[in-house]
Formats: C-alpha cells, structure tokens, sequence
C-alpha cells in the first residue's frame, strides 16, 4: 500500500520533515523517510538543534574531537556539529534534488536568531551559512521580520536558496513574495540565471489558534455574549488565515509580472506550511495536514505528526475548497474583536524570542561541553553561595540571558551601565586575542632584549601592576632581562632598585597611557640621568600623540610602543601596557595569546550568562555587592598572590564611584570563620600543585560556616591571561549590576590636584606648608587634616578613639607611605590582624602613592565605610629629582597629606602617623596599633 505521506506528494505537498539530529542521520531514518514516504525536504530551526544536542551525549564524540585540534567559540563548537548534521541532511536528499532538478530536496538551516531585527547583519550571517555548509540544495532560513525582507532580496540577488520563517500574517507573506520576485529581477537585469534559486515562504499555522483560542476561552469563561459566535471559530482562524495566503499566491502566480519571470525559469515561491503539530490535544493530531493539502506547497512535519498522518491521513486536496467559510471565520474573527493583525504582529515578536530563548539554552549547553572537553585548558571555577545570595544570582543570570548581556557587552551598548560613553572604552576586548600587538613585533624586540641583563618598568596602576604580575608569576624566560617594577616615589624602594642594576646594562620601559602621569614622569627623568642619557636603553609605552610619546621621541627612546586609546589603563594588560614588558622578558607573546583564547571564546558574545565565566562571575560580585557583601576578600595560594594587586585596581578603581561599589581585600591573611563579618565574598585563586600552606582547611571552615566562596583554579602559570581577561568581563558585568560606569575613576583626579597644591608650593618656597602634630611621642606623631573631633592627646589613645569608631560592615586601611618591602608588609598585616580581631571588620592595605592609581578611587568615591590610617615616615636617605627642588621623598610625603585632605573632604575619618626617624620604626606603630585595638 502506498503511504499516505507518498498520496501527499501526488497531491502536489512536499512532504518535509521538521527535525533533525544524529540519531536519525546515522541510523538510516532520513534515508528511509525518504525511499518509503516520499519526503523531500528537512527543516531545522533552533528549538530542534536545541533537542538534539542540549541534551544527552550523542555529539560528545564530535565535541571531542573538534576541540581536541584547536579550541574554538561556542557557536563554531555547535556550528562544527550542526553543519555535520545539515551537510549529512543535504547528502541524503541530494538524489531528490538532482531527480527533481532542483524543484525539491532542500534541507534548511537557520540563520541566528539573535540578529532576526537585523538586516545588514543576516544577509552577513546567511552569506557565512551558506559558504560553510556549500550544498547546492540548503536553504539558508531567515526570518520575514521587516528587517528580515530586504535581506531576503538581497540573498536571492545573491543566488541563495531561501526559506522565509516566521510568517504569519498575509501582509508579511505579501511583502516576502516581493521580496523574493524583486531579488529575482535583479538578477534577470545583471544577467544572471534564475532557474535555480528555489524559496519556500514559510506560514506558521498552529500558533495563531493556540493564541486566539485562548482569548476565544477566557471571553466564553467569562460569559461573553457573543459565545457561540466565538465557540464557532475556535480553531478555525489559523487554516482560514492560511487559506487566504494560498488564494493570493495563485493570484500572483497568474500575475504577469510572475509569468515574466516563469518564462526565464523562475521557481515559484511554495507556501510551506509551518507549526504543524497540534497544540490543542483536543484536536486532531493532523487538523493542520489534512486541511492544507494543495499543489504547490510543502508542509513540514514534527516526527509525531508524520507518524499520525502515514497512520491514519487522507491526501484530500483541501486547500481551496470552502474559501468562502475561510472569508466569513476570518470576518468574524474581526467582528469579534479578536485582532488577528495584533496577534500575527506579536507572534512574529513572540518567534524571535522563543528561537533567541532555545538558543541560548542551545548554546549555554554546549559552551558546558565545551569547557568540560577543554578540561585542565580552561581555568575553573567552583561557587559556593549562601542561599538567599544564590537565588538572587540565579534570578539574575536569568534577567541577563533574557536582556543578552554578553552579547550586548561586546556590542558595546553603553545602556548596559549608564548609557554615557562606556560603548567607547571596550578595546580591550579585542586586545585579549592579540589584535592590539604585533606579536612578531614584539618577538623581535624579545631579543634585542636578551642583549640587557635587567629591565626596569616605571609606570602607575594600569601600567604597572599588569607587569607586575607577569615578572613575579611567570618571570624571565632563560637569557632575558629580570623585570623590576617601580611604581613609587618612595626614595628607599627606588634605591632599591637603582642598586640592584647596572644602568648601563639595564632596559628600561617607560610605560604611562595617559604620558603625563607624575611617578612614571620624575622616574624617567632620574633614570635618564642615571644612564648618562643614553636614549637607546629606553622604550615608551603610551597612547598616540601623548607628552610621553614627545619626550620618548626627543630623547632617541629605541622603541615607541602605541597603546590603544579606546582602552582605559586598568584594562590594558592584554593590550602593548603588558605585552610589551612581557615580550622584554622573554615571553612568547603568540603562545600567552594563545593560552589566553579558551577563555576569551568561554567569556564570548556568543555564551550565554550562566555558562559564561566571566558574566556569571560578574554576576556573583555584583549581586553580592548590592545585598551587603561588598568586601570581595582575595585568598590566593602562593603561585597567584601578585595577582591580587592588579585585580585590586581592576574592582576598585572601576566600581568604586557615586557611594558605591567593591572593596578589594588583598594579602589579608586568612582567619577563621568568626573573624569574618556578613560582608564578605571569598575568591579563592588556586594554582595547581601549590602547596596546601593550611589554606584549604581555612577555606572549608569559611564554606561550612556558610560564607560565600567562589574558587578559581589555574592549571598551570602561563594561564594567567585567562584571569586577567575572566575578571576584565567580570567586572564590567558586577558595575552593570551596581549601576556605574566601570571605565571612569572621577575621584583619582581630586588627590593629583591636592598634591600638586603642596609640591607647587614646595617648588616656590622650599618648603612644605608646615603642620602642626596633634599628638606625639618618642616613635610617633599624629596629624590630621581639618577637625579630628579628638582635641590632643597622646598617640596611643588618638588611635585607640580612632580604631573605636569602627562598627561592623566597615572596613579599616592601612596606607603605608613608606618603602613596599617585606617587612614593612608584615608590619601591615600585623596590624590588619590586629583590627580584624578585634572589630570584626575587613581591612585593606596599600602603599603610597602606587595605591592612589589603583584602590585610592574606592576609598574615596566607593563606600562611604572606609576608615584610614595612613603612614608616612621621613625619608632616609632621600633622593633628589634631577631638574626640581622637591625630592621623591618630599614628593611622597605631598602625596599622602593631599590624600589624606581628599580623604577628610570626603567626610572618611583619617589620621596619619607619621614615624620619626630616631623612634622605633614600623614595629613601634605596629606594637600602638595593636595595643590601640585590644583595648
Ligand atoms: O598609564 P597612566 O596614564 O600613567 O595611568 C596610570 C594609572 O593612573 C590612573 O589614571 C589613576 O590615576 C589609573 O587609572 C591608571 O592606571
């Protein structure tokens, strides 16, 4: 007996199939649709691929494999497995198409529903689709949203076989079939065949009744008195609707401007019927089969209804039967206030979500394969969240998928923050692949450097700490220079450095994005004379036409490196700020960019929030941040530890602004659970095969006591790109969610303008403005800035009133304005301990002025919690500034009392301890600083 699927095609309805996926490939079954029904087609559309790999594990071995050669993004990961499934599809209709001539045999793949409202960008994606899967019988599906319809007659121009989707209205059929004649005779006027462009205008029918039967049930529940009449039509509208597109398709079939085009061989247009399958199990399963059967057209089946219809279908030709009874439903569906206008218009909308929707959960997915296929290749991360905490991440994953945050992120779409410039500073997106270096460049001057023995970086904040990390985490390769890093005025740690090298000998890499920052400038300046000016040992990094890029050029600097203006200097590490050092010590530059690229590809436009991770990341801070955990608390194992003072700068400087945002802890030493108060996130960075140094069982106390932990774990040290670049996403995402622009630092400027005051002043009259102590013993003495409210009084009880004022959720800072060595790091810690044990409180640490570029923003415009104890000392021996008065010391000590006038103006309470130099040094503070908290 034939199968009524076969009658269909007798009929003059291709029968098609919608759905795809391995199993049916591999087993035979499309080939067996095709030798026992008759079918000729196959469509696809992103919910189908979503049920076929979303789920389950039939493509992991085609995961594997892919990933196994190179890595790649989310999407060519799906795409890789997708177009293996439409190009086996193509190869199993090809004999259809080759026996019909081009008539029949399409499969169909579908462009990304992401860019459905979008023009310029589907003919872009269907051009791509098209060359990728290269089978003369794919139809590349685009939806007939208006943006879609003149990509459409562009792609038929173009020769593409086209399958229109979403379709549900005759006016947006109507503009389709133009669409489709006009791309035609264009082609006609260049000259080019039309024989064997084939298009299907794709009609979804099953939805509209889903949605007016629902209006029709809840007016008839609510005692509507037009009932009946509305009853009369219940699952009528839909086929109705349809009939009247096939009525005017034969219309335009008989049109002359069609015949025009028949003549040169044009292929009509085939209605195909899409939605097919019953949503109203109320009806029979093949309400939408049976009613629909006419020449010319197709109708796309879900597996169930094809089985339904082989069973028990009639091949009828119905069609044009009862046009009128169409007419008449379709006139009632009007008189009835049922809209049927406004209901097409939204289920077009309505489409589009729902395909952007499976996609995401599509490609969320298999970006979890993905990561789960790289393995040990991408950095991990486990997070632990108390539940309250958890949900409302959870909510919000939810809200960015929905909003597309990834993709908007890398569209650059300001509203994401605050709508001002934000779209502007995000080149350090495409810095994180390499596209802002030369990388052969910078391997040539990788050996020009070996010809040094030491390189000295001198830059601030974004310029340095990027460096910073990588001399201290990764070091010098074998024959490169060792990479020194000055970020100071503090005259002990520049002589520190000035001694451990031989000018002569020594490369140095002046390094500033803005070119006119202080610290890098005075540093350049005493290097240039401690190198008897010699500029061919000097390289510039900084921004195109920068004060920098003069004096590198009228001091014979042997290197100019450009930085990238639309990139913002707490994000430049990616960019030539950290690649041009890292280059000087030997690091090859093409393979740290390609280690860095795995999670580059996971943080994609393309990874949907929950399985991206720096957006998920983004996510956690930032919601932590607005529900009270605003202390983000940095525990790295000892092989990631520098890597917490650039993260430091990243968090603070680009969320701590307008009253709000994160306070970095860094170098905190770890305490148990009952040290910690409820405004803490723990980040634990981990590097595999560090010792355990008692952390770990810190850590599962802090878990079980139900804080909130997020675990990092880096494979190996030369994966550190991918943190820079995870936390760089990261912390644009948590300022979304803050609501802040994270490429602004509005009051980092106001301490510059303070400091400049006094150093001015000094430069005039050799002499700082005098201060008077307000309280002083043998080791110490005790300034303020304004009203301390304390009157006088020893030290010892200033600090004790001062620490007293501290109350849970605030957080205490040690601002040390004294040389960053070992011990006087110690001494912090200490002291940081000391406080923390007693208040309860966070604490953080920082030395000035390196701090004043970095977490000096948040202390200033973040939280209003911030309590500060800065530290200064007088220099010995100090250093003189070739071509100035001011000495760094003298230049510190300007630098800490300017931001301690910024800090007070700010309304932070402050006080500065300035250690004498016969006194008893930093252990005499850190002994008053622990007595002033115990008691
Ligand atoms: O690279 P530059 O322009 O010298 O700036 C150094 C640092 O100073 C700051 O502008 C703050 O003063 C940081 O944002 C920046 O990273």
């Amino acid at each position: 007996m034939t199968s009524s699927l076969k009658n269909l095609g007798a009929a003059g309805q291709a029968v098609w199939l919608d759905f795809v996926d391995r199993k049916i490939l591999n087993e035979g079954g499309l080939r067996k649709l095709v030798e026992e029904d008759g079918l000729t087609g196959v469509t696809s559309n992103p919910s189908i691929f979503e049920k076929a790999m979303g789920h389950g594990d039939a493509y992991d071995e085609g995961f594997r494999s892919y990933l196994g050669k190179a890595d790649a993004s989310v999407t060519d990961t799906y795409e890789s497995q997708a177009i293996a499934d439409i190009k086996a599809a193509a190869a199993d209709l090809r004999p259809v198409y080759d026996r019909l001539g081009g008539w029949d045999g399409y499969v169909s793949l579908e462009v990304s529903p992401y860019v459905a409202n979008d023009t310029k960008e589907t003919i872009g994606e269907a051009r791509r689709l098209w060359d990728m899967v290269a089978e003369p019988n794919l139809m590349v599906k685009v939806p007939g949203t208006p943006a879609g319809i003149p990509a459409i007659r562009q792609l038929i121009e173009d020769g593409l076989n086209i399958n229109v989707t979403l379709l549900f209205s005759l006016a947006a059929y109507q503009a389709v079939a133009e669409a489709y004649m006009a791309g035609l005779e264009a082609r006609v006027k260049k000259g080019e065949a039309i024989s064997r462009i084939a298009s299907v205008a794709s009609f979804f029918v099953s939805r509209i009744d889903a949605q007016i039967d629902k209006t029709i049930d809840a007016r008839v529940r609510e005692g509507d008195p037009e009932s009946e009449a509305l009853n009369a039509i219940r699952g009528q509208v839909a086929i109705a609707n349809a009939k009247l597109a096939y009525a005017w398709f034969q219309e335009m079939l008989a049109s002359d401007r069609w015949q025009a085009l028949a003549a040169r061989g044009a292929m009509p247009q085939r209605l195909l019927w899409a939605s097919t399958g019953v949503k109203d199990p109320a009806y029979p399963v093949t309400l939408y089969i049976d009613s629909l059967i006419g020449p010319d057209t197709v109708n796309t089946m879900p597996p169930g209804t094809m089985d339904a219809f082989r069973d028990h279908g009639t091949a009828l030709a119905t069609l044009t039967d009862n046009l009128d009874k169409a007419l008449h439903v379709l006139a009632e569906t009007e008189r009835l206030g049922l809209k049927l206008g406004d209901v097409t218009t939204g289920l077009v909308e309505a489409g589009v979500t729902l395909f952007a929707d499976a996609a995401d959960v599509l490609l969320g997915a298999v970006a979890g394969k993905r990561a789960a296929f790289l393995g040990r290749r991408q950095n991990g991360m486990e997070v632990k969240l108390p539940a309250g905490l958890q949900e409302a991440v959870d909510k919000r994953l939810e809200t960015a998928r929905a909003e597309a945050w990834s993709r908007r992120l890398w569209k650059g779409d300001g509203s994401l923050w605050t709508g001002k410039d934000e779209g502007k500073w995000l080149g350090w997106l495409a810095a994180a692949s390499g596209q802002q270096v030369d990388s052969g460049t910078l391997k040539m001057f990788g050996e020009e450097a070996k010809g040094f023995k030491d390189a000295v970086l001198l830059g601030m904040g974004g310029s340095s700490l990027g460096p910073e990390v990588f001399a201290r985490i990764l070091g010098s390769a074998e024959g490169s220079p060792t990479l020194h890093v000055l970020d100071t005025t503090d005259p002990g740690q520049i002589e520190t450095v000035a001694a451990a090298i031989d000018p002569a000998n020594t490369l140095f890499i002046v390094s500033s994005k803005s070119g006119s920052t202080m610290e890098p400038e005075l540093l350049r300046a005493y290097f240039y004379e401690a190198a008897s000016r010699d500029g061919s040992h000097f390289v510039a990094v900084t921004d195109p036409g920068s004060k920098l890029e003069q004096t590198a050029k009228a001091d014979g600097f042997a290197h100019i490196f450009a930085g990238d203006p639309a990139i913002g200097g707490r994000y430049s590490v990616l960019s030539a700020f950290g690649m041009v050092p890292a280059a000087a010590m030997g690091i090859d530059i093409q393979d740290f960019y390609e280690k860095t690229q795995p999670m580059v590809f996971a943080c994609g436009a393309d990874s949907p929030p929950a399985a991206n991770p720096g957006v998920r990341l983004g996510v956690i801070i930032g919601e932590a941040a607005i529900n009270g955990r605003d202390k983000l608390t940095i525990l790295a194992s000892k092989g990631l530890e520098p890597f917490g003072a650039w993260l430091e700068q990243l968090l603070a400087e680009s969320t701590g602004k307008k009253g709000k945002g994160i306070i970095p802890v860094d170098l905190e030493p770890a305490g148990p659970p009952e040290v910690y108060g409820s405004d803490r996130l723990f980040v634990h960075l981990h590097l595999e095969g560090d010792a355990e140094d008692g952390l770990d069982s810190k850590l599962a106390q802090l878990k079980q006591a139900g804080h909130p932990l997020i675990r990092i774990t880096v494979a190996s040290r030369d994966l550190i790109g991918q943190e820079f670049f995870r936390w760089e996403i990261a912390t644009a995402i948590a300022s979304a969610i803050i609501g802040i622009n994270p490429f602004d630092q509005p009051d980092v400027e106001d301490a510059k303008i303070a400091t400049r005051k006094l150093v001015d002043a000094y430069e005039a009259s050799s002499a700082l403005e005098p201060e008077i102590a307000i309280a002083e013993d043998a080791d110490l003495a005790i300034y303020t800035a304004g009203e301390s409210g304390f009157g006088s009084g020893d030290p010892a009880n200033l600090l004790r009133l001062h620490f007293a004022r501290l109350e849970p959720g605030h957080y205490a800072g040690f601002l040390g304005f004294i040389e960053r060595d070992e011990a006087n790091a110690a001494a912090m810690a200490a002291m940081r301990v000391a406080v923390r044990a007693t208040k309860a409180v966070a604490t953080v640490a920082g030395f000035g002025p390196r701090f004043l570029h970095s977490t000096g923003q948040a202390y200033k415009g973040g939280p209003a919690s911030g309590l500060f104890l800065t530290i200064t000392r007088d220099p010995h021996p100090d250093l003189s500034i070739p071509g100035r008065k001011a000495s760094f010391g003298t230049i510190q000590i300007a630098q800490a009392r300017g931001d301690m006038a910024v800090l007070v103006a700010r309304g932070r309470p402050v006080l500065r301890v300035h250690i004498k130099k016969d006194g008893g040094g930093i252990e005499a503070l850190r002994a008053a600083v622990i007595a002033a908290t115990q008691n």
